[in-house]
């Protein structure tokens, strides 16, 4: 039969790690198997797609960094460009897993689908999560509903846009979650279903363009506590940041000694973006004095996430106002 093909891009993860008991779920070997053993464990795969893996990197995603990331996202489009490719689905470990299913969401040129998958317990588990999540994430990667909907998560029976998406539990195999924005859809009684989709730009409609870029500009995240002071904003601007992202308590709120700090690097040039720790909501221009001292905000991005975004914006602009916009529409 004439099935979509699908090519598996394999990074590493939990979904590729290896122990040395069956019982054993944590301290295991993350990306130790490669692709094409993640792709003969599921048979099933082949009554879907036709199905070809390469692996990209075997590394364990808390070490994913912006080269890798850049040479993922350039390989998508070079098969998102081909039309022998039907769809993409990407292995990934889930500690950064969201952070590169945003950046491939804002880059990638295609409405085929691309889906990300990864596991909670290594390959080598009982009841490992891993098989049926590649085998659900190349079914959705092979459908017609999935196109044009933007990066997507697949894992867990459901199916969560990278935008919105979030890691939510350490460990448990329901931890990819969009906790106030909802879920796109699941699989369920071996059907996709698909309920809603963003209304943020993505993909084709994105305008930013990795083609042509090696590398990013640093962009720095500070984290506020109790006793907050200047030290990390100035570490980060002695770092060179050209932005900065502030995970601020509650509504985006910042201690005003940082404040401080950060007012007089964005009347240096460098961007600031208020992002908040509180994992719900969108930080809002709450005070009037953060907007006056040209500080911006993230929407309903995490800061991990507003990273990302405000990385792409630095390669085209830096005036705050047309970033400000760019947060507004993706
Ligand atoms: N569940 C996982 O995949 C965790 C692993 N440390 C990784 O991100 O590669």
């Amino acid at each position: 039969a004439d099935l979509p093909a699908v090519k598996i891009l394999a990074t590493g993860g939990t979904i590729a790690g290896t122990a040395a008991s069956n019982t054993q779920t944590t301290g295991y070997k993350a990306g130790d198997l490669g692709i094409q053993t993640l792709i003969e464990a599921v048979p099933a795969m082949k009554d879907y797609a036709d199905v070809s893996g390469e692996q990209i990197v075997k590394i364990s995603s808390n070490n994913m960094d912006t080269k890798t990331l850049l040479k993922l996202a350039k390989r998508v489009n070079e098969l998102l460009a081909d039309p022998k490719t039907d769809g993409i689905v990407i292995t990934h470990g889930t500690d950064t897993l969201e952070e590169t299913a945003y950046f491939l969401n804002l880059v990638a040129k295609s409405d085929k689908p691309v889906i990300l998958v990864g596991a909670m317990r290594p390959a080598t588990a009982i009841s490992a999560d891993g098989p049926m999540n590649l085998l659900e994430a190349v079914r959705v990667a092979a459908s017609k509903e999935a196109k044009g909907k933007g990066v997507m998560i697949v894992m867990n029976d459901e199916i969560n846009g990278a935008r919105d998406v979030t890691e939510t539990n350490t460990t448990n195999v329901s931890t990819f979650k969009s906790p106030e924005l909802g879920a796109l859809g699941y699989i369920s009684g071996g059907k996709i279903r698909f309920y809603k989709e963003s209304t943020k730009r993505h993909t084709v409609n994105s305008e930013f363009d990795v083609s042509k870029l090696d590398t990013l500009p640093r962009v720095d995240i500070i984290y506020s506590h109790i006793d907050d002071d200047p030290v990390m904003a100035e570490a980060a601007l002695k770092a060179g940041a050209k932005g900065i992202v502030h995970a601020g308590t509650g509504n985006g709120s910042i201690a005003d000694p940082t404040f401080e700090a950060l007012k007089k690097a964005a009347a240096n040039g460098t961007v600031v973006v208020r992002s908040a720790r509180v994992p719900n909501g969108a930080t809002t221009v709450s005070v009037p004095k953060y907007t006056e001292a040209g500080l911006l905000e993230s929407d309903t991005l995490n800061p991990q996430k507003a990273r990302l975004l405000l990385q792409l914006a630095l390669t085209k602009t830096s005036d705050p106002k047309e970033i400000q916009r760019m947060f507004e529409e993706y």
